[in-house]
């Protein structure tokens, strides 16, 4: 008895009650899947990986209209899928051999409690990313066929269609079937294929933005979306894009000699935002029931020959300007491709837009207006003309104002009207664009708590360390103004027994997509990502629950999309910038005015005024102190020898013999006239005297300080009052019984913040 492909709703469910099965017709091809299962490919129990399960085809019905448009589609029996990760993300494909074939029977199954922390989920199509070859394979298991599905189903038709759906996949569960209603998603005019993948996904309600903007850019229109961060603005953009690659597929078609062209060209300013939107496409076009756009990312730090390929072949691209330009520029026919494009998509508009960024987008911008038309592309003069569409949370012109300036006011983000005008200026639409605000009096995600902590300048280093202990349980990010600044932390904070991961422009492009990887991973709810600007913008990490600004952002709209990280959707977070005192009340007066249209006036106001228990700080310190020593030390020193290496190597380019005191004050008297000359004459004699001993010691110290708890209140014992987590008090003391020293972190949630309203 075949086992038909199941979905096991939550583990409560499965273990309270026994669940419903329902069994798929067996296809002719059932023989096949059993063969590999005696020749022992598919043992049962054995997890195998997704190419390798017995794939048939799904039998077609008698008439074609009964199919609700599932054709060449391939269904997998006798498989569970594993689900392991905070969000399931990681799937393991386990069989489960049929009983007559001395498998497990229905009633072993059904008693079965599956695996520990893992969820069984459903999966009938897979897919991935262009150029693996999987999503080749995943492109030929799905209909080359769109036509009959390419009509707009009524509310009826999509039930049908969701159970269609559901039935391939035994999504026989009532509950599912009940919450499994996308009908919310019709009045905005996406196909039964567009519906289904984002039932697949769960997305059973289109955000505001989406409702505002998703018929508008289907009517044809170009469109100007604002919308807060988190808001889900790159589906608002983004399903269009796949709707008029899933409906309009044989009009899109390149010319005689078969050439195809791409659909769509978004502009990205971070390569990690390009990534990003690219995944979030993939993921929804992995769900299509129809033939899937290839989706091509372009960004710079990665192999260019192979963006080049991916170029060739893209339905969707996505980029940033560097990159995308350079392979406009040089590689032939790349121009002429995108030059055929549908939409043109800025995100992050007045980011991409803002002068100083502006020179390689202006640039594309330019080379794709140029209507290079030879007579063999007739069809480019009667194709529909390109739509522009242009997203933010914010469109601000003064990028690099500064906020700590006394000058009036950073409030440089726009209001609409000036928005319009603004963007108006810089692209070339050929309509009139539709300006959609769906926030026009709230900037900041409604679910933000916003706070503010002085802190003497000096200081920033223990405030930052006494934070993130008592997050301990948090996905923080810390953002600072530079890249050298991202480096000291990161170390400061790893010589306190954290493990921040780093984030910022001079990083390889591996490296960077590895950090935020890391950061994001589900498999744990606590990580530290330390991150230039460069994070600011897009990206989109599930849970973030506390971003800190280590120092304060130097205009309003960085102030907004950095926020954004945290509270997107549905969720909430924390903000909090940590202030010198010279700093506070400019900030203040720009968060006031990001507030001021506000229509929450009324309520706690939008910035709480935050301290932190000074005892608390006041042990704490030497060990920041301790961090603070060796990291100057050690990057003193680094910093020494790879000029040594220089002037090594220009002494021998010279030949002339080396000696590093002649070298020194050779420097020393050629820099020693401008200012700051005791100063660097001071840090490399203190680097060259901290001995290699001096360091260690440090280390043993610090080693030694973070090994002792640090009380929290008024008594050297341990409190029962004021907030402190006692479980983990507890849990702290049977681990010390059990011989686990412990005690080197701060121990749960104390409340050593005042000022929350
Ligand atoms: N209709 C929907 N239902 C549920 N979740 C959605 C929906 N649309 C988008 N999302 C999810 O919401 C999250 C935020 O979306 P997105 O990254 O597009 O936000 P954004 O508005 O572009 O934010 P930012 O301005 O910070 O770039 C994503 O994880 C996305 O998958």
């Amino acid at each position: 008895m075949a086992n038909p492909l199941t979905k096991r709703t939550p583990s409560h469910h499965a273990v309270n009650k026994p669940r419903k099965r329902r069994r798929l017709e067996q296809p002719a091809t059932k023989s096949q899947s059993h063969n590999k299962i005696a020749q022992g490919k598919l043992a049962h129990g054995k997890v195998v990986p997704i190419n390798d399960l017995a794939w048939k085809p799904v039998a077609l019905p008698d008439t074609l209209d009964d199919a609700e448009g599932f054709f060449g589609l391939e269904e997998v029996d006798d498989v569970e899928i594993m689900r392991s990760g905070r969000s399931g993300e990681e799937v393991q494909y386990r069989v489960v051999v049929p009983s007559e074939l001395g498998g497990m029977t229905e009633v072993d199954e059904m008693e079965w409690q599956g695996f520990e922390g893992g969820e069984l989920d459903e999966a009938v199509v897979k897919g991935d990313t262009l150029g693996d070859g999987k999503q080749e394979r995943k492109r030929e298991r799905k209909t080359k066929d769109s036509a009959a599905q390419s009509s707009k189903p009524d509310k009826n038709e999509i039930k049908s269609l969701s159970n269609g759906f559901s039935a391939l996949q035994d999504l026989d569960n009532e509950e599912e079937t009940s919450e499994g209603d996308v009908s919310a998603w019709l009045p905005l005019g996406l196909s039964g294929h567009t519906l289904a993948a984002l039932a697949k996904l769960k997305f059973w309600h289109p955000t505001s933005i989406q409702v505002a903007a998703i018929p508008e850019i289907l009517a044809g229109q170009d469109v100007i979306g604002k919308a807060s961060t988190g808001s889900g603005k790159t589906l608002a953009f983004g399903l269009p894009i796949i709707e008029s690659f899933v409906t309009s597929r044989a009009a899109i078609t390149g010319n005689k000699n078969g050439l195809k062209y791409p659909t769509a060209l978004i502009l990205s300013p971070t390569r990690e935002l390009a990534h990003q939107i690219g995944q979030h496409i993939i993921q929804l076009c992995t769900n299509l029931t129809t033939e899937s756009p290839r989706v091509a990312i372009l960004t710079g730090g990665l192999a260019i020959q192979k963006q080049e390929r991916l170029l060739a072949k893209a339905d969707i691209v996505i980029g940033t300007p560097g990159r995308l330009w350079e392979i406009m520029s040089t590689v032939p026919g790349s121009l002429k491709r995108l030059q055929k494009i549908k939409f043109l998509v800025t995100d992050e508009a007045d980011r991409l837009l803002s002068e100083g960024h502006f020179k390689e987008v202006e640039e594309i911008l330019d080379a794709l207006d140029k209507a290079e038309i030879n007579e063999n592309e007739t069809e480019s003069k009667t194709s529909q003309p390109r739509q522009t569409l242009v997203f933010s949370a914010t469109f601000q012109k003064e990028l690099h104002r500064k906020l700590a300036s006394r000058s009036k006011a950073a409030n440089n983000v726009l209001d609409d009207k000036a928005s319009l005008e603004y963007v108006l200026q810089k692209l070339n639409f050929r309509n009139e664009p539709k300006f959609i605000d769906v926030n026009p009096v709230r900037q900041m995600a409604t679910n933000l708590r916003e706070g503010l902590m002085e802190c003497g300048a000096m200081e920033k280093d223990l405030y930052l360390y006494a934070l993130l202990l008592q997050y301990p349980k948090s996905r923080t990010l810390v953002f600072t103004n530079s890249i050298a600044s991202t480096r000291r932390l990161t170390s400061l904070l790893q010589n306190l027994g954290l493990k921040p991961f780093v984030l910022h422009s001079e990083m390889p492009q591996k490296a960077r997509l590895r950090s935020v990887e890391r950061f994001a991973d589900p498999a744990t709810t606590s990580s530290i990502l330390i991150a230039t600007d460069v994070a600011a913008r897009g990206l989109d990490i599930p849970s973030v629950d506390l971003i800190i600004h280590y120092h304060v952002p130097r205009a309003a709209d960085t102030y907004i999309h950095r926020s954004g990280r945290t509270a997107r959707g549905e969720l909430s977070g924390t903000s909090i910038l940590l202030c010198s005192p010279e700093e506070t009340t400019p900030v203040q007066r720009l968060i006031s005015k990001i507030h001021a249209s506000s229509d929450q006036k009324s309520e706690t106001p939008p910035l709480c005024t935050l301290t932190l228990d000074r005892s608390l700080l006041h042990r704490l310190k030497p060990r920041v102190t301790l961090s603070t020593s060796i990291v100057s030390a050690t990057s003193s020193k680094a910093k020494i020898s790879s000029e040594e290496s220089w002037l090594r190597k220009a002494a021998d380019d010279l030949g002339v013999d080396y000696d590093s005191s002649d070298f020194a004050e050779l420097e020393s008297s050629a820099k020693g006239r401008g200012r700051g000359k005791g100063r660097k004459k001071a840090t490399r004699n203190e680097a060259t005297t901290t001995s290699k001993q001096q360091i260690t010691a440090w280390r043993a110290e610090l080693a030694d300080l973070l090994a002792k708890r640090v009380n929290v209140g008024v008594s050297e014992k341990y409190l029962s009052a004021g907030g402190v987590d006692v479980e983990a008090l507890l849990q702290e003391k049977e681990e010390r019984s059990s011989g686990n020293r412990g005690g080197a972190e701060f121990l749960g949630r104390v409340d050593i913040i005042r000022g929350w309203e």
